[in-house]
């Protein structure tokens, strides 16, 4: 971390220098995952096309009838798929003023049985609107692009830290596990908060964040400080979650970050891509160099939020807090075994 050099503004970086100039490219994304934890990044090769229709669809969701949208209400998926109503996702207990569709890997449900572990419950189909039959395709399209950009990502990370640069295959080999969110933060005249999303830090290992047109988002500096990380066209905002950061022991840095609530008048349309690991997976723990291992500072323990290596339970974990309501209905079982869990060691 650059102790005396706090950052001013969020990086932005060309993916496309990854072919003509690594060796550049690199110390670029080391520097910004180290000392930021979030950056920009264009260059990244998603047709501006696909951006567009993701977008104009996510819209046609949000303006169409509510009783449409209640259809795919997320408290009727055991599997945490589905539509939320503003003010029915929690951060650390507080209200997040957002309303949203969440959308995962596309798989058959496992039945429910004691021999299960846990988050097999979270495997299963998503909820689609009837009354939007495009979503579906577009949306597809989005999980498989995204997937493969992240996965481009991880390799340069991989190659940054000195490692072989599939070392981070667990991860997306296979059926690569994945959440979308869709995200509208309507204005403060309609919500009264100020709390679009609390601040929290990502759970898994990378986000990609498409915004549309209104600032809102921000980032936690060093010093306490809010870093505005206003929408830039042809970029996506990129950050490293939790699990990043615990498989570098702190050399990639997780950062807090939050959603002001938009001004009166207005609302922001954002569409996050969260790559977790798979649910079975145990991440691995990177034997770093020397020279590396000596600037990782070791990962933030938070006994209320622990941290487990085993991605499924991870994610339970988070998906378990944030959804109380889905919780309640389908995993009323799980909700008291899940605070008997332990911290995990990272040593
Ligand atoms: O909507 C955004 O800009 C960010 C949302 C976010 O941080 C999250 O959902 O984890
Ligand atoms: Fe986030």
């Amino acid at each position: 971390m650059s102790k005396n050099t706090p950052i001013q503004s969020i990086p932005i970086l060309d993916f496309s220098l990854f072919e003509t100039d690594p060796t550049a490219f690199l110390s670029q994304l080391k520097r910004a995952s180290r000392d930021v934890g979030f950056f920009y990044l264009s260059g990244h090769g998603i047709p501006q096309s696909l951006i567009d229709d993701v977008l104009a669809s996510s819209r046609r969701f949000f303006a169409l009838p509510e009783a449409d949208k209640l259809e795919i209400e997320m408290v009727n998926s055991p599997h945490f798929r589905g539509y939320n109503r503003v003010g029915q996702e929690l951060t650390k207990g507080q209200r997040d003023w957002r309303e949203q569709i969440d959308i995962g890997s596309e798989a058959p449900a496992i039945p429910f049985g004691k021999d299960q572990p846990a988050w097999t419950r979270l495997q299963g189909p998503n909820l689609w609107p009837r009354a939007l039959p495009e979503l579906k395709p577009i949306l597809l399209e989005w999980q498989s692009e995204l997937t493969k950009l992240a996965e481009r990502l991880l390799k340069a990370f991989a190659v940054a830290l000195e490692q072989d640069r599939n070392v981070f295959e667990t991860i997306y080999a296979g059926q690569p596990n994945h959440l979308i969110k869709i995200i509208r933060y309507p204005g403060r005249d309609a919500t009264g908060s100020e709390q679009g999303v609390g601040a929290h830090k990502d759970s898994g290992f990378l986000t990609l964040l498409l915004q549309e047109k209104q600032k809102g988002l921000e980032v936690e500096a060093e010093d306490g400080r809010w870093i505005e990380a206003e929408p830039r066209e042809g970029t996506f905002v990129v950050n490293i979650g939790e699990l990043l950061e615990l498989v570098t022991d702190g050399y990639l840095k997780a950062t807090v970050h939050r959603v002001v609530t938009p001004p009166a008048g207005t609302d922001r349309l954002s569409v996050a891509f969260f790559l977790g690991a798979p649910f079975d997976a145990e991440v691995p723990l990177l034997d770093l160099p020397s020279h590396l291992k000596a600037q990782a500072g070791g990962i933030t323990r938070d006994p209320q939020n622990p941290l487990f290596r085993n991605s499924g339970q991870n994610t339970l974990k988070s998906r378990l807090r944030s959804h109380p309501d889905v919780a309640a209905r389908h995993h009323a079982d799980l909700v008291a075994a899940q605070t008997r869990a332990e911290v995990v060691s990272a040593a």
